[in-house]
């Protein structure tokens, strides 16, 4: 069956209307996909000491992942800003979607004004480090 990208997008918008904003002011929101067709919104959540920040996408990511559902099992993200073109998803959350999402998951970039763009966890971090490279001593 075809995933409705253009449905997970809205879900990414509802989502990022509870983003945790008062430095940046950036909001985003993001809405990771199941196996069983359910939706994990998540938002950024910034923080006085700027470090703690998390993204909209990590959360969404560690959210599902404390409700019990499997590393590397979801079918799609949706991420949403209020950007220029599509969203462009930070090193850090490239690195986590890698590890608990796989290299081949869709990831569906977006903005407010409706621009689109389809990717691939593994189109955004080529050459990724991950843990078949960690070789026991
Ligand atoms: O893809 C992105 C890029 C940035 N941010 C957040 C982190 C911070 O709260 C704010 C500005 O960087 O946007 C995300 O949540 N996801
Ligand atoms: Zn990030």
């Amino acid at each position: 069956m075809n995933i409705d990208y253009s449905a997970l997008l809205q879900e990414a918008i509802k989502a990022r209307t509870a983003a945790y904003i008062p430095y940046s002011g950036f909001g985003v929101g993001a809405a990771l996909l199941d196996q069983e067709g359910r939706v994990h919104r998540g938002c950024n959540i910034e923080n006085a000491a700027y470090g703690p920040t998390n993204c909209g996408e990590r959360t969404a990511i560690f959210r599902a992942i404390a409700d019990g559902l499997q590393p590397r099992t979801f079918k799609a993200i949706a991420v949403v800003g209020d950007t220029e073109g599509p969203i462009s998803p930070c090193g850090v959350c490239r690195q986590v979607m890698l590890e608990l999402c796989g290299p081949d998951m869709p990831v569906i970039l977006g903005n407010l004004k409706g621009d689109i763009r389809e990717t691939t966890v593994g189109e955004l971090l080529p050459y990724y480090f991950s843990s078949s490279d960690l070789n026991e001593k």
